[in-house]
């Protein structure tokens, strides 16, 4: 597997267009009828335009040399006849060709999107979001150029240019043959510039990739930008991209003009050629003015396609470069697919074994997890710790299937994961990411994207175990609200609880969460341990985190380190037998901040070394909303600044810990020491 993925780290290949071609020509299929028919359609249009010009000939000829208005009504009758069908002709083929090419281009990205989305983890790390956006969107666009513009353009115009061809000779062959010695002057032009066009192709093509990767990135890290007053290093940024994407515009602009007025200038050389002879042939009464015309006019028709064809062998060049960069993604295969012979099981009950399992990342030099085992019992909770970059998110991502491991096995229920169709998989574990997701849509659908097709009911019912119910039907437009990711409307406890209803309501025997609540603050971390438990409840659950506060829940704790267990077992086992879990434990009591009813045992700790209970600041001056004494505070002021957890266990009220809207979680502080509560009412709007 790791050669197959080196390639993400590779430069993008340099392919030929014909392999290109031959590449995306298979998705032209169902449509290839159409291009015919607009083929067709060119054909007609260019018999049209024939006819035209040998009735202008005539026109020439009869009406316009000999003076006889009666020669004129005829043929300019037939041209206006041949005119209106030519222009319906061409109206029809054109928008038949629109119609297949939008088609083709919707098609392709559908079938680089799908794939992208197949595509594992290290994919998306190792590729800029931007860049790939630019590769879904222009460079998409730019194969359509080759393959249908470029397939029935190619066509249309060598039909063209055989059939003017074909015409010029037969009125005058000897004339003919002269002016098509210099017909190979178009096709050495076109060589001379094609090569340089497809390196400056390139990179434009590379930077504006870059480019949306730099707008996306700083949008995406807009706050920092601000906080850190970074806004010229990321204009900087943005400036070197786009300096490079200017220079390779600036260069491809000039070398496609200096293309156009060198075959300006071939042309010209031809038509003074015609003109030339023919002004010698009519002098000599071997031609007619309306000859000569009628031949100048079939040349003038001839070299637009000519011209089309050389400038097309460009942008089919300049295509490719585009292609490059979609088949370097195409070629990028899943880490995981379904199975040949799925295991036909029906839902687990939940038993999780990890067998002996080795893994490295794709492309990676170290080993990630290294002769891992652990067996999980439905129904019970273990939790995986360790230190950062021991390896507990690769567990998650064994356990989610995303990548098989490299020996070993991951079983549920005792059939290897390999085993399962993915999609059958996924229903039985859910993960519940560090990262809260959230879909640009309403909340009613973002819980209900746990089970397509949930009942209302059944979603106000997640929501409500989720404790979610109660802020959502606050907001402006109820479970009709539409949210996002970088909707400032919830806070990320909510969101992290909106997340939760989703888990609930998919109701999967297996559940792996991963750090659940890291990145909340201690209240809303507080807030989301009730939600936790109700989910956890009767499910087998692998915990990912650094947050020991559940630990003393566990069934059994597994320590890993360098992608080994290097312990096992419960927590107060664990803590006794002083290594390092107790290390973790303790490291993580010194430096964290309270997370509330989490941090029980902490408190205890405290309320252990205040055995009297007695606040550490003296006696209070006047009872609180609970009967209880207030505490006072170091030369009577009430203190109001926490830089810290710690700073507020320590003025915290010994016997006042009670939340305000949740049952009461024993002796947990509700009100800061000036009177004013601890855990404010939600505000589920802001400024609502
Ligand atoms: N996509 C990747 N390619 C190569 N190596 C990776 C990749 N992702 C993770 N690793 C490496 O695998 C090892 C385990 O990573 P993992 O993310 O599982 O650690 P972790 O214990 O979850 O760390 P943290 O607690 O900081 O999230 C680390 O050495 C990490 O550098």
């Amino acid at each position: 597997m790791g050669d197959e993925d080196d390639e993400f780290e590779c430069e993008t290949p340099t392919i030929p267009a014909r392999t290109a071609f031959r590449r995306f020509w298979p998705l032209t299929k169902g449509l290839r009828r159409w291009l015919l028919l607009v083929w067709l359609c060119t054909v007609l249009a260019a018999l049209a335009e024939t006819e035209a010009i040998l009735l202008f000939g005539d026109l020439t000829d009869h009406a316009l040399q000999k003076g006889s208005p009666a020669a004129f009504w005829s043929p300019a009758l037939k041209w206006l006849g041949i005119a209106v069908l030519g222009a319906l002709v061409a109206y029809a083929g054109n928008s038949l060709a629109a119609w297949a090419t939008e088609r083709f281009v919707m098609r392709l990205r559908e079938h680089v999107f799908d794939h992208v989305q197949q595509l594992p983890p290290h994919f998306f790390q190792r590729h800029r979001q931007g860049d790939l956006l630019s590769r879904l969107t222009s460079d998409v666009e730019a194969i359509e150029t080759m393959v249908v513009s470029g397939l029935v353009g190619a066509a249309s115009a060598a039909f063209s240019a055989l059939f003017y061809a074909a015409a010029a000779f037969w009125l005058r062959w000897d004339l003919a043959a002269a002016t098509f010695v210099l017909a190979p002057l178009f096709w050495l032009a076109a060589r001379r510039f094609s090569g340089s066009i497809k390196d400056v192709s390139r990179e434009g093509r590379v930077a504006d990739g870059a480019i949306t990767s730099v707008v996306e990135e700083a949008l995406g890290t807009i706050v920092l930008t601000q906080a850190y007053d970074r806004r010229d290093a990321e204009r900087r940024r943005l400036h070197e991209e786009a300096t490079a994407w200017f220079r390779a515009s600036v260069r491809s602009a000039r070398l496609n003009e200096a293309y156009e007025q060198l075959v300006q200038v071939i042309e010209t050389v031809c038509v003074l050629a015609v003109i030339g002879i023919g002004a010698w042939e009519i002098s000599t009464g071997r031609m007619t003015l309306g000859e000569l015309l009628a031949f100048a006019a079939f040349l003038g028709y001839l070299y637009p396609p000519v011209r089309g064809l050389a400038q097309l062998g460009l942008t089919v060049t300049a295509a490719t470069a585009g292609a490059e960069r979609l088949i370097e993604i195409l070629d990028a295969g899943p880490s995981v697919t379904d199975p040949r012979h799925p295991a036909d099981t029906g839902r687990p009950d939940g038993t999780v074994e990890v067998r002996d399992v080795t893994f490295r990342y794709p492309g990676a030099d170290d080993t990630a997890l290294e002769g891992l085992s652990f067996a999980v019992r439905p129904g019970e909770l273990v939790i995986v710790t360790g230190p950062s970059g021991a390896g507990k998110s690769t567990v998650s991502k064994l356990l989610l299937r995303f990548y098989d491991p490299d020996a070993g096995d991951v079983l549920l229920d005792g059939t290897p994961l390999r085993d399962f169709p993915l999609a059958r998989l996924r229903e039985y574990v859910t993960l519940l990411p560090q990262e809260t997701l959230v879909l640009h849509d309403t909340v009613r659908a973002n819980i209900a994207c746990g089970r397509p097709g949930a009942s209302d009911q059944a979603i106000e019912e997640a929501a409500r175990a989720a404790d979610a119910h109660d802020f959502i039907v606050r907001l402006p437009d109820g479970y009709d609200t539409p949210v996002d990711s970088h909707s400032a409307r919830l806070s990320g406890g909510q969101l992290q609880r909106l997340a939760i209803a989703r888990a609930i309501l998919r109701d999967a025997p297996v559940l792996v969460l991963d750090e659940p609540t890291t990145g909340l603050d201690a209240m809303a971390a507080r807030r989301v341990v009730k939600p936790l438990r109700r989910l956890m409840a009767g499910r087998t659950t692998i915990m990912i985190t650094h947050d020991l506060n559940l630990a003393p829940d566990a069934d059994r704790i597994l320590v890993v380190d360098r992608g080994r267990v290097v312990e096992t077992g419960r927590h107060d086992e664990l803590l006794a037998r002083g290594g390092a879990y107790a290390r973790l434990h303790r490291s993580q009591n010194g430096a964290v901040m309270d997370t509330g009813e989490l941090r029980m045992p902490l408190w205890e700790d405290q309320r252990a070394r205040q055995p009297d209970h007695t606040p550490r600041y003296g006696q209070p001056e006047h009872p609180d909303q609970h009967g209880q004494p207030a505490p006072t505070y170091p030369h009577g002021q009430p203190t109001q600044t926490y830089p810290h957890g710690q700073g507020f266990e320590a003025y915290a009220p010994a016997g006042a810990w009670a939340q305000p809207g949740c049952e009461p979680c024993g002796n947990m502080p509700a009100y800061l020491p000036d009177g004013r509560p601890l855990f404010r009412e939600e505000q589920a709007w802001p400024g609502s």
